[in-house]
């Protein structure tokens, strides 16, 4: 079996243009344009390369950009003035704290101080609970995006098994939840997993958010299962020349795609929606803001 692939980058480009409609819309009966800050702390050169796309595509649908480069030995204190400024700013409907922060930085009271209303990564406790509860929510982008994709591909996803691999608060808890409210079995995998190729050769749906580069092999996968492949990780690739380097997934392509019903691709799969979806998460925190109805579609 050869799989079918999802793909992520064609899917998000019509996600941004759902949003880049309602913008327009809402200029238009509203004279509201919504806006995004993003702010980074530090020089980590993929951070700002990333931080670089989500500018573009945030002007690319309408929506106002506020990009806010701080250097690396900025204070605590210095970091949530920000915040509360952008807080309070009324042009400013979401914020979004680029992660890892330097190591003098306490992430979990940057993010906490973050106006959940305008926590447009889902990841400051207010949302976590919200979320963990059933409760609406601000829904962290990375697993929204894999949830699109996965009710895209199947319609309903009730009573599949679903592995996700990997704990992490930004991908795999919000993951985990996510399949459980869709109905699906879920079972956590993680570093201490005993037989972790059994649990995972038991899923209808694999979700890898590892950090491992080609960790998971076709022969841990179910025929037929659906793998979404979270992974960016920067290998060496000497066979493009001296130096030089590609990006691959926490999935082993070549010998998954041999097996799986389906597999999003690295690049090209997972990335590119994270980033709709944060666009898509400005919007419905905008919409919210001014109490107009919330985008159909582009919400968990
Ligand atoms: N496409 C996108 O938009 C995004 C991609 N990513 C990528 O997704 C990946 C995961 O990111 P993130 O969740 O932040 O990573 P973390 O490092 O925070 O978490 C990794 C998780 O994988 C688990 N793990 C590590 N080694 C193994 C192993 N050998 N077997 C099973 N589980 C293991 C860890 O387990 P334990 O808890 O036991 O240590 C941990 O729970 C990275 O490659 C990252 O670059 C991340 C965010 C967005
Ligand atoms: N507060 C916060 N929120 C995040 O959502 C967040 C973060 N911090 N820190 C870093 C991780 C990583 N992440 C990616 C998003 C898109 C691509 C992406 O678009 N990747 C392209 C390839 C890009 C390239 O070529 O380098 C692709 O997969 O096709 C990658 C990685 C979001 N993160």
């Amino acid at each position: 079996m050869t799989a079918q692939i999802i793909d992520g980058k064609a899917f998000a480009a019509t996600v941004r243009g759902k949003v880049a409609e309602h913008v327009t819309r809402l200029k238009a009966d509203h004279g509201i344009t919504p806006g995004l800050a993003v702010v980074l702390v530090g020089e980590d050169p993929a951070s700002q390369v990333y931080v670089r796309s989500k500018g573009k595509m945030t002007v690319e649908v309408g929506m106002n950009s506020y990009e806010h480069k701080l250097p690396a030995e900025t204070s605590e204190a210095e970091l949530l003035a920000l915040i509360d400024q952008l807080n309070t700013d009324p042009a400013v409907h979401g914020i979004l704290v680029q992660l890892p922060l330097p190591g003098h930085l306490n992430e979990d009271l940057v993010i906490n101080s973050i106006d959940p209303a305008k926590d447009v990564d889902g990841f400051h406790i207010s949302n976590v609970g919200l979320l963990a509860t059933g409760q609406k929510a601000m829904v962290p982008c990375t697993p929204l995006g894999c949830l699109m994709m996965l009710r895209d591909y199947h319609g309903s996803l009730s009573g599949l098994n679903a592995v996700v691999i990997g704990r992490s608060n930004i991908v795999g808890k919000p993951m985990a939840q996510l399949l459980l409210r869709d109905s699906c079995t879920v079972t956590i995998a993680h570093s201490r997993t005993r037989d972790i190729e059994e649990v995972v050769r038991r899923a209808d749906i694999v979700v890898a958010a590892v950090g491992r580069p080609e960790m998971v092999k076709g022969g841990w996968i179910k025929p037929g299962a659906t793998i979404i492949d979270v992974g960016i990780n920067r290998i060496d690739a000497p066979e493009k020349g001296e130096g030089k380097t590609r990006l691959v997934g926490d999935c082993d392509f070549a010998s998954c795609a041999e097996v799986a019903g389906a597999i999003t691709p690295v690049p090209g799969g997972v990335g590119p929606m994270t980033i709709a979806c944060l666009l898509a998460n400005t919007l419905t925190a905008c919409s919210r803001a001014n109490g107009l109805a919330e985008p159909e579609g582009l919400t968990a």
